[in-house]
């Protein structure tokens, strides 16, 4: 059955700002800044492990959320390993890790997943953005969004609203809303 109350556990508070802008008010959404272990494998793996060791650590329920940035002419990678590849690279070595390749498209993927405590299945709501990736264009704000380009403009050249009507996040939110406001049974 779908939850009353959401403990989102991340230590991306960007992530958690946009994350509640977008609940609004269909669920009290709390938060808890842990950062979790992150296993290698496939997107959803790595996401349901994520959410089991978070329900492990606060014993109760929880969501978490695992952003990917997959490369098309890498096939997928840097994937769900974004966030080294970010850290050790920068903005420009991710354009540059596409320099020999015609192919600069691009997806952006958001999973959450839900658990409803230590031993629950987590369930998880999955949402992916086509784009492209390009030289950093718009404030550097949040992590990858001056390179990834949506229909000429770029993440971080979006104002939040805009944003958030098209993004991996906000496709992935409305499958967890739905999720969340069905009639229990
Ligand atoms: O909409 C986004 N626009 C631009 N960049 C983004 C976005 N969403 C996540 N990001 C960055 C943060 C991190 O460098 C990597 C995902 O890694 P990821 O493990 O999911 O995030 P995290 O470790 O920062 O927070 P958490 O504690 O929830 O795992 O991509
Ligand atoms: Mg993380």
């Amino acid at each position: 059955m779908a939850p009353k109350e959401l403990n989102f556990i991340t230590g991306n508070k960007n992530k958690l700002a946009e994350v509640k802008v977008m609940l609004g008010d269909v669920v009290d959404l709390r938060s808890q800044a842990l950062d979790l272990v992150e296993i290698q494998g496939s997107i959803d793996e790595i996401s349901a492990d994520k959410c089991r060791r978070a329900a492990e650590a606060v014993q109760g329920p929880v969501l978490v959320e695992d952003t990917c940035l997959c490369f098309n002419a890498l096939k997928e990678l840097p994937g769900p390993y974004i966030k080294w590849f970010l850290e050790a690279l920068g903005l420009e070595g991710l354009n540059n890790l596409l320099a020999g390749f015609s192919d600069k498209s691009a997806q952006a993927v958001c999973t959450f997943a839900y658990s409803a405590g230590p031993g629950h299945e987590p369930i998880i709501f999955q949402g992916r953005t086509d784009g492209k990736i390009v030289p950093a264009r718009g404030p550097p704000n949040f992590g990858w969004d001056p390179i990834f380009e949506y229909e000429g403009k770029t993440y971080a050249e979006m104002d939040k609203v805009e944003k958030n009507k098209i993004s991996h996040r906000f496709i992935a939110m409305e499958k967890l809303k739905t999720w969340l406001q069905e009639p229990s049974s």
